[in-house]
């Protein structure tokens, strides 16, 4: 069988950045393959979260933020001060830790992107509405229940209808901020098998306290600490054969 190759969709190169003073990134430099999962693990604080909010510009929000260094994706430099930062945010999306649906109808919620982006018609609508439910594996158990309010949902459904939310832009990249541990296992194996089949169409960064769901889920691991990557390697070789003693302390709970 023909090896297909692995496209890089996010080229990170000497990329710093500090909180005002505080250096929350250092010379991170790290190559994120298109269509699979990467996992960034680390322990509390070491900027996993910074990191990801980078790849979307969406860490620029916070006041007094400084960046150096490229991000390379699909040929530009998203670092470049003319870049369309809202076109990278359609294309970068991103859910976070709490489901953080509108206190609108789920119907509302999904329809809500493609509205901003013009999209008026009411078939049109019905349709992104039912391939982003469907594709956030949620329209049959909402299907009856479009017009109520998303937060009459589960803790579990509503992070599915903010993937939901996120597919309906048709992003390229989804970026996922810890976006189970606020549910319960069985909500939280149902976001795992949604990653599996998310990443046929899209590519996903996920940061992870949870090593096993790291090692379940990723495709490679990133795991950070103190602001720099310390190792960076396919999932098995990072759990299996760490090179670096830190990996090894970290992953085998000495830490963190
Ligand atoms: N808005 C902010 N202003 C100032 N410092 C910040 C801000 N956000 C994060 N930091 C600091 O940057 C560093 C990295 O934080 P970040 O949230 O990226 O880490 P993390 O690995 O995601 O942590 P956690 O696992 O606890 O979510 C920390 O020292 C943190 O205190």
């Amino acid at each position: 069988m023909p090896q297909t190759a692995t496209q890089t969709i996010f080229d990170i190169r000497h990329l710093n950045l500090w909180y005002g003073e505080d250096q929350a990134l250092k010379d991170i430099n790290l190559a994120i393959p298109e269509n699979k999962v990467t996992a960034i693990i680390g322990p509390s604080g070491c900027g996993k979260s910074t990191f990801i909010k980078s790849l979307n510009r969406m860490v620029e929000l916070t006041p007094h933020v400084k960046v150096k260094g490229e991000i390379w994706y699909r040929g530009q430099n998203i670092i470049d001060t003319g870049y369309d930062v809202v076109q990278l945010r359609t294309d970068v999306g991103m859910v976070f830790q709490k489901p953080n649906p509108f206190p609108k109808s789920i119907y509302d919620n999904i329809a809500y992107g493609p509205r901003i982006h013009g999209i008026k018609s009411k078939a049109q609508l019905d349709e992104i509405v039912e391939k982003s439910l469907r594709g956030a594996a949620l329209w049959d158990e909402v299907k009856d229940r479009l017009h109520e309010n998303a937060y009459g949902l589960s803790g579990g459904q509503q992070q599915r209808l903010c993937i939901a939310r996120c597919l309906a832009i048709e992003p390229d990249v989804i970026l996922m901020d810890e976006p189970t541990s606020a549910l319960d296992p069985i909500s939280t194996l149902k976001i795992e098998e949604l990653v599996q089949e998310l990443k046929k169409d899209y590519t996903i960064v996920i940061v992870t306290h949870n090593m096993q769901q790291a090692a379940r889920i990723s495709d490679r691991t990133a795991f950070f600490l103190n602001g720099e990557v310390v190792e960076y390697n396919e999932t098995n070789t990072i759990f299996s054969n760490p090179s670096d003693q830190r990996t090894e302390d970290y992953i085998t709970g000495r830490f963190g």
